[in-house]
């Protein structure tokens, strides 16, 4: 699958957004090595702080589902520049994400920025730090 096919997943990802709040749908698609793709949309709740981000739920559901092997990620909103993912989703990206795994930011209008897990979040903690 090539990144264009995954953003029109994470678009596709994006539709099931519960955003009453901010009214601000996000969506995210990641691709694992065994060929599955996890969606993910941004889920608010009244609770501001229990708001989860699309490709943190993309990610979640992958892992819950025992999946931890992953190629591409790919994140969409309706921004002006690609969308970009906030602190939290950075560091759990950083954790669960291998270096080598691809990241494509994109918005509605047909922008996509290439990232990888490093330039993301540079010097992220990582439980490999907690090795002798
Ligand atoms: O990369 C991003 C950026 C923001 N949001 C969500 C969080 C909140 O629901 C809304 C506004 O920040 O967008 C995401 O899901 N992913
Ligand atoms: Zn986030």
């Amino acid at each position: 699958m090539d990144s264009k096919t995954l953003v029109e997943e994470a678009k596709k990802a994006r539709e099931k957004a519960y955003v009453p709040y901010s009214n601000f749908p996000v969506g995210a698609a990641l691709l694992a090595k065994n060929g599955m793709v996890y969606h993910g949309c941004n889920i608010e709740n009244a609770a501001y702080s229990m708001c989860n981000c699309a490709e943190r739920t993309a990610i979640f559901k992958a892992v819950s589902d025992g999946i931890r092997e992953f190629s591409m990620l790919a994140v969409i909103a309706d921004t002006e520049e690609p969308v970009s993912p906030c602190g939290a989703c950075r560091q759990v990206i950083s954790e669960l994400l291998a270096d080598d795994v691809k990241i494509f930011l994109a918005n509605m209008k047909g922008d996509v920025s290439e990232w990888t897990v490093k330039e993301l979040l540079p010097g992220a903690f990582s439980p490999k730090d907690l090795e002798g």
